[in-house]
C-alpha cells in the first residue's frame, strides 16, 4: 500500500539501525528527516539519501535536549508540511560491572536513552494532537528492556525505562488516535556492538576481540545475528497503517533469543 506524502522523523540515523529504517521508510514514499548529533556522519548519509532521490533533509541536534527535540519537529514540519512518523531511534551503550558504575555513566545514558525518547515523543505528540491526525511514535527498546544483562546494567535501566514509558505514553495519547509502540532488537551488527565488543573483551583477559559478540549471537535460534534490515522490517509495520490497532508493545525482534 502506498505511503506517499507521509512524513517521518528517525533520530540517530547517520549509520546503524537508525539509517537503516529512514532508508526503508524512505524507499516506502515517505519523506524523510534524518537526524544525528554527529554533524560529519550525517552529511554524508544525506548524500546517500539524495542520491536515491529520496525527499529528504537533516537535522543536527542532541536527543537530550528538549530544545533541539522541539526544534526538529518544527523544522520538518516547515520543510515537509507535515508529521506522521517519530521513531526515537538514538541511543548508546554503557559497559560496566555493577560495582564500578559512576554517577556520569549513569546521567550520560539515562539523558540519551531515556529523556531522549520522552523529549522526542512529547514533541511529536504535540504536534499530531495540533495535526488532529493519528500520529505513530516508535521507540528503540531492546532485548535489555525485556532481560537485564550483566555488565550492561545501566543500559539495561534505560531500555526497561523506555518500555514503560512506551506504555504510559501509549495510554495516555490513545484519546488522540496516537500510538506508541517499540522494538526490541538482540545482537545486531552496528558501531554499538563493535563498540561493547570491545569493552566487554578489555574486562575479561580470556576473551580477545570478536568474542564477546560471537558469545552473545551464538544464543540466537534463527542462527546468525542481527542485519538492521531485520530491525527495519518491524519499523516498516510499525510505521504502516497495518498496524494501526497495536499500541503499547515493545516487540521483540531478536532471531529467537528472549522469549516474553
Ligand atoms: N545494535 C544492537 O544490537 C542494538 C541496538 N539497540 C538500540 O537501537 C538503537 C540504535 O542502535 P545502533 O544503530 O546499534 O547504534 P549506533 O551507535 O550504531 O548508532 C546510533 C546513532 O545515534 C547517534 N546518537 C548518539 N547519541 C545521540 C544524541 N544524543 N542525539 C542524537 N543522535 C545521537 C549516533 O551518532 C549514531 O549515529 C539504540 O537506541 C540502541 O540502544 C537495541 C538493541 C540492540
Ligand atoms: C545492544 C543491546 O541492546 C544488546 C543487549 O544487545
Amino acid at each position: 500500500m502506498s505511503t506517499i506524502n507521509k512524513v517521518a522523523i528517525v533520530t540517530g540515523s547517520a549509520g546503524g539501525l537508525g539509517k537503516a529504517i529512514a532508508l526503508r521508510l524512505a524507499h516506502n514514499g515517505f519523506s524523510v528527516m534524518i537526524h544525528d548529533i554527529n554533524k560529519d556522519a550525517l552529511t554524508k548519509t544525506l548524500q546517500e539519501f539524495k542520491d536515491k532521490g529520496y525527499d529528504s533533509d537533516a537535522f543536527v541536534g542532541d536527543v537530550s535536549k528538549k530544545s533541539d527535540q522541539e526544534k526538529l519537529v518544527q523544522t520538518t514540519v516547515e520543510k515537509f508540511g507535515r508529521l506522521d512518523v517519530f521513531v526515537n531511534n538514538a541511543g548508546i551503550e554503557a559497559v560496566t560491572p555493577f560495582i564500578d558504575i559512576e554517577e556520569d555513566e549513569l546521567k550520560k545514558c539515562f539523558d540519551i536513552n531515556v529523556f531522549g525518547t520522552v523529549f522526542g515523543t512529547q514533541a511529536a505528540a504535540k504536534q499530531f494532537i495540533k495535526q488532529h491526525s493519528k500520529g505513530k511514535i516508535i521507540n528503540a527498546c531492546s532485548i535489555a528492556g525485556q532481560e537485564s544483562y550483566t555488565m550492561l546494567g545501566t543500559y539495561s535501566a534505560t531500555k526497561h525505562a523506555v518500555r514503560a514509558f512506551t506504555q504510559v505514553a501509549a495510554k495516555e495519547l490513545a484519546k488522540h488516535q496516537i500510538t506508541v509502540n517499540a522494538y526490541c532488537p538482540g545482537v545486531a551488527k552496528t558501531k554499538m556492538w563493535d563498540r561493547i565488543d570491545e569493552e566487554m573483551v578489555k574486562s575479561d583477559p580470556s576473551l580477545k576481540p570478536g568474542d564477546a559478540f560471537k558469545k552473545y549471537s551464538s544464543e540466537i535460534a534463527l542462527g546468525r545475528y542481527e542485519k538492521p534490515d531485520d530491525v527495519a522490517n518491524l519499523v516498516d509495520f510499525l510505521a504502516s497503517s497495518k498496524s494501526d490497532y497495536i499500541t503499547g508493545q515493545a516487540i521483540l525482534v531478536d532471531g529467537g533469543l528472549v522469549y516474553r
